[in-house]
C-alpha cells in the first residue's frame, strides 16, 4: 500500500539546541533505516520550508501509523497522509 505523506516540522523556539540536535540525529537514523528497508520509498524536501513529501510502501494503515508515530520528531510535526493507488495511464510497471 502506497501513501504520500507530508511532514511539516515545528520545533519550539525554546527547545535547547542540544536537545533539538539529538532529536534530529535520531530522526535521520530512523528515516535512513526505513529508506534502506524499502518502507520509506522516497523523501523530498519542500523547497524553502522545513517540510518534506514522502512516499511510504507499507502493508497496512496500522503499519504506517506505527512508523509515523515512531518518528523522533513526531511530537513536533504536523502530518498529512494521502492514500495512493495506481493510475490507469501510468507507464511505470514498477509502481503498484
Ligand atoms: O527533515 C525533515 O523533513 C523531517 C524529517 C524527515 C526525515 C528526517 O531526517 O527528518
Amino acid at each position: 500500500m502506497l501513501f504520500q505523506v507530508r511532514m511539516d516540522v515545528h520545533i519550539p523556539a525554546d527547545l535547547p539546541a542540544e536537545v533539538a540536535n539529538d532529536i534530529k540525529a535520531r530522526e535521520k537514523a530512523y528515516s535512513q533505516e526505513l529508506q534502506r528497508s524499502g518502507k520509506w520509498r522516497h523523501i523530498w524536501r519542500v523547497a524553502g520550508e522545513y517540510a518534506n513529501y514522502s512516499i511510504f510502501d507499507v502493508d497496512s494503515n496500522e503499519e504506517l501509523h506505527q512508523l509515523l508515530t515512531g518518528l523522533p520528531l513526531f511530537p513536533h510535526m504536523r502530518i498529512a497522509v494521502t492514500p495512493l493507488c495506481r493510475h490507469p495511464s501510468s507507464v511505470r510497471d514498477g509502481d503498484a
